[in-house]
């Protein structure tokens, strides 16, 4: 039985993910953190605050982080002292942020991070990096769009898309929205933001020739198709070696 614990358990993706692993015979929810206390499957949600008591108490075997990035960083130092594995899904880090982490991850603790858990949307990065290779001197136009309440833009998902594109098309700016006299200009990438109501999680890539254009494009409909990326990912890392960890190892499908 591999015991999960939760950061950001009160969230909306906490809630989902707490509700697979309730349903699971293999894993136990052993509870969470959060902002302010509460309960969730019967097992206590502490504050921030009080993280590393509860890791130290309640004993975790891997540690899940849905929060937000200044949150996650500390959550992350928190789990490497006690030595427990992550699961993070947590988006929008800075350079500095990815660095704390690391330096809190290497050699201490297992993890795999992701900025998007949904299997689907790792075959999706697959057909985005094979299309940029082959049309690399196509105009190249990102969107994506989510729900009211999401606070990071472009989302993680959106630069995950960027980093591949620039890796097999070459460097090129990143231009986020336009408006006036847009003009001539260089190779660049539009980047397009949309929130919006409830949308889940969209995201699609346009690569526009002369005469013709290709468009691929992810839409999740529900959180189940995170949270499910999430779980497997918390089954695979427990008892993993120290390092990062990536889906694709998750899936098998690295190298
Ligand atoms: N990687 C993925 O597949 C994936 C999927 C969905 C969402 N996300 C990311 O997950 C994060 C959370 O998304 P959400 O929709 O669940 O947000 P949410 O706002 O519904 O939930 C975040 C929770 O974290 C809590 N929190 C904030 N600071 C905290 C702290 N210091 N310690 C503990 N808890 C704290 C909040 O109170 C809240 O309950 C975002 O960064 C989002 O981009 C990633
Ligand atoms: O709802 C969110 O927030 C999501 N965040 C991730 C991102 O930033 O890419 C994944 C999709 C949903």
């Amino acid at each position: 039985m591999t015991k999960i614990a939760i950061c950001g358990a009160l969230g909306r993706m906490g809630k989902t993910i707490a509700t697979l692993i309730d349903e699971d015979p293999a894993l136990e929810f052993v509870g969470g953190v959060d902002v302010g206390e509460g309960t969730l499957f019967g097992k206590r949600v502490v504050s921030s605050d009080d993280i590393d008591i509860f890791l130290a108490e309640d004993k975790p075997d891997v540690l899940i982080d849905f929060t937000i990035a200044g949150a996650a960083v500390k959550n992350i130092q928190a789990a490497s002292k006690a030595g427990i594995a992550v699961v993070v899904g947590t988006t929008g880090f800075s350079e500095e942020q990815k660095e704390e982490n690391r330096n809190n991850i290497e050699g201490t603790i297992p993890a795999v991070i992701s900025t998007n858990f949904s299997v689907g949307v790792n075959i999706f990065w697959k057909l985005v990096r094979e299309a940029a290779k082959q049309l690399s001197d196509y105009d190249i136009e990102v969107t994506e769009a989510h729900h009211h309440f999401k606070k990071d833009a472009p989302s993680g998902t959106a630069k995950t898309i960027l980093e591949i594109i620039k890796e097999e098309a070459g460097d090129r700016e990143e231009m986020y929205g336009r408006e006036g006299m847009v003009g001539e200009r260089g190779k660049e990438i539009g980047v397009h933001v949309i929130r919006g109501g409830d949308i889940v999680g969209d995201h699609s890539v346009m690569f526009a020739g002369n005469n013709e254009v290709i468009e691929l494009s992810h839409r999740a409909y529900d959180r189940a198709v995170f949270a499910h990326g999430v779980i497997r990912s918390a089954k695979w890392i427990a008892g993993k070696k120290p390092g990062i960890y990536t889906m694709d190892d998750v899936l098998g499908l690295s190298g």
